[in-house]
């Protein structure tokens, strides 16, 4: 093991900056939080609670990471890519990266060929030579556990060839052929020379192959497919030339309003029918389709499954990604991670988060606003208008249609007014309308899950009584701890009092800004935030803002009663 060094388990908790959570398996093992070793090695097998906090370096018990027993070791589904690169980045090699990435499938890559390439078309072809393919496919199959390999762009005969003895030297589970040879553009990739070689060498290898109507047509030596009755029938004649599994991809079948694949797999035909998406952004659906395919089987899904997951999978990237403006050619690239959109200026908070969001932290209540018959959309309008500089929805007895609903309303206001919106217990909720985040309690969510599924950019705040719960708060990856009860409240039903001397408590032990909680309002707000101590950051209040007649006038009150007062030098933050 390269360079390490001995920390006990205290002075890494003490740094804060690692921490390892020893699974049960390894517990069981005689694994424990004693006496690590930690070293900058990255083979690192055992899970932590949050990875970012390992900056860098992995920790792991006295012996190295081979030394543990395989059922401690997490093996990982992969995929080898063996295609040409896209500088565009829409097909080839990085196509294949997004799909086994989207797919949650390791993909290592092996680079045939470099194209200069992008939305218009091919501008340039620079060839891997051929001993460099070989000594880039030896390095990874001889070293990590591919289950798939899949190929795609196969510039040349000698290419295949070595490709072809490296798998009969080093077997895998599946070889998914994508026979490449004519870009969406119309560029060649490969050309006439490889159709033998296709036919007589690497297909009877080829658990499936993925041709489009022009590469079956090529591979068919020229003959026409105009009709679904052709596709079958080139299936069966392709399938004749040996891969266990033929999909003939119909998608450019004139006078279709569906994209028609059929599989064909021997003993049966399949007709794989869906309404076809109407998107110019179709660059790289058959590198990505073929990777699905790979990534599925490397899970151990059987071909027909994995075929349909697949397809099922790039036709949700089309529709997610049928508006989206990337570059200025006739056929733009797709989001594989559905994620693109997110960030367009109208829909995406814009700052990180700041903890000087916490100085009037707005928490609306269901009951309040009915019975002062006021909407949620109402009450968030003005708490905004009065200086709220966070809010969050805790709509406890709200339907959950109508929950979303409201959420997405009020995510508009926040919006415009760049204040952070976040949800209470409810991560679907804050999912589906792609709030800034959310709010979780010790009984709820657990915050690293919440962190996990809502990603790093999203802010989670979780109520904490006591030092130990704050310090799990910040292991988990929260943003902000919210403290409280600090005085008696009618809001929330059995809360318990932590007092002023809790509050402070709780700060002292905290890394995260605080914002305290319960029975706050003008009378005391001050009181609260004069405890000194610099965590903390504001108050979060629901009563003193929506238990009356005038949500504005309530919130102007306390926006600058917290303004006016030179609270601790650390916590001003004038809006409005
Ligand atoms: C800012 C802030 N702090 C604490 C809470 C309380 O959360 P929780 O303990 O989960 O209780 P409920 O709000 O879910 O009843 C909060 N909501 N906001
Ligand atoms: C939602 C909530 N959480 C608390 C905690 O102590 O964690 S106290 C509380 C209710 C706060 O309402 P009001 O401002 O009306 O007292
Ligand atoms: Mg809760």
């Amino acid at each position: 093991m390269a360079s390490s060094t001995f920390l006990s388990a205290s002075s890494l908790f003490a740094t804060k900056h690692y921490l390892l959570l020893i699974p049960p398996q390894a517990s069981a093992k005689g694994y424990t939080n004693n006496n690590l070793r930690v070293s900058n090695s990255p083979s690192f097998v055992l899970r932590t609670k949050n990875s970012t906090h390992l900056q860098g370096f992995v920790a792991m018990q006295e012996k190295d990471a081979s030394t543990l027993g395989d059922d401690l070791k997490i093996k990982i589904p992969h995929v080898l890519s063996v295609a040409g690169s896209d500088s565009g980045a829409g097909a080839g090699i990085q196509a294949d990266l997004k799909a086994c990435a989207a797919r949650r499938v390791y993909c290592s890559t092996v680079i045939t060929s470099v194209t200069a390439q992008n939305t218009v078309g091919v501008q340039g072809v620079s060839n891997v030579p051929e001993d460099f393919v070989a000594e880039q496919l030896k390095s990874v199959l001889s070293d990590m556990q591919v289950d798939v390999v899949k190929t795609g762009m196969l510039p040349s005969v000698g290419i295949i060839n070595i490709l072809c003895k490296t798998l009969r030297e080093f077997p895998v589970q599946a070889l998914v052929v994508d026979p490449v040879m004519v870009s969406t553009s119309g560029d060649v990739l490969a050309g006439p020379s490889i159709l033998s070689v296709f036919r007589e060498v690497l297909f009877p290898m080829a658990d499936i192959i993925t041709p489009n109507l022009k590469e079956a047509s090529a591979l068919l030596d020229g003959v026409q497919l105009e009709t679904v009755d052709d596709l079958r029938c080139a299936a069966r004649l392709l399938y004749d030339m040996g891969p266990k599994n033929v999909l003939v991809k119909g998608g450019d079948l004139p006078d279709s309003s569906d994209a028609v694949d059929i599989f064909f797999n021997g003993d049966n035909f399949y007709e794989l029918r869906s309404p076809r998406v109407k998107t110019q952004n179709t660059h790289g659906t058959g590198c990505s389709l073929a990777s699905c395919i790979a990534a599925e089987l490397a899970k151990g899904y059987p071909m027909v499954s994995a075929v349909k997951v697949a397809k099922r999978f790039v036709e949700t990237a089309l529709d997610y990604s049928k508006d989206i403006f990337i570059g200025n050619g006739p056929q733009g690239p797709f989001d594989h991670l559905l994620r693109l959109k997110r960030h367009s200026q109208d829909c995406h908070r814009l700052q990180a988060f700041n903890s000087s969001d916490l100085l009037l932290y707005a928490v609306t209540d269901s009951e309040m606003n009915k019975k002062w018959g006021r909407s949620i959309t109402d009450a968030v309008k003005a708490a905004i208008e009065g200086g709220a500089t966070i809010v969050q929805l805790r709509e406890k007895d709200a339907e959950t249609q109508d929950f979303l609903e409201s959420a997405k309303a009020c995510l508009k206001i926040c919006r415009s007014h760049g204040v952070p919106l976040l949800i209470n217990d409810r991560i679907d909720i804050a999912l589906a309308c792609d709030a800034d985040g959310v709010h979780v309690g010790q009984s709820d969510m657990p915050a690293r899950v919440a962190r996990t599924l809502l990603g790093p950019e999203k802010i989670v705040g979780v109520s904490c009584k006591t030092p130990e719960q704050t310090r799990q708060a910040w292991v988990d990856g929260a943003d902000y701890i919210g403290c409280g009860g600090v005085y008696p409240t009618n809001t929330k039903e059995n809360n318990i009092t932590v007092g002023l001397d809790g509050l402070k408590t709780v700060c002292m032990a905290s890394t995260l800004p605080v914002v305290a909680i319960g029975g706050i309002g003008v009378s005391n707000a001050r009181t609260v935030m004069e405890i000194g101590v610099p965590n903390l950051k504001g108050v979060a209040v629901v009563s003193a803002l929506f238990d009356g007649e005038c949500v504005l006038t309530e919130t102007r009150k306390l926006h600058a009663m917290l303004s006016e007062s030179n609270i601790d030098g650390y916590t001003q933050k004038l809006i409005i």
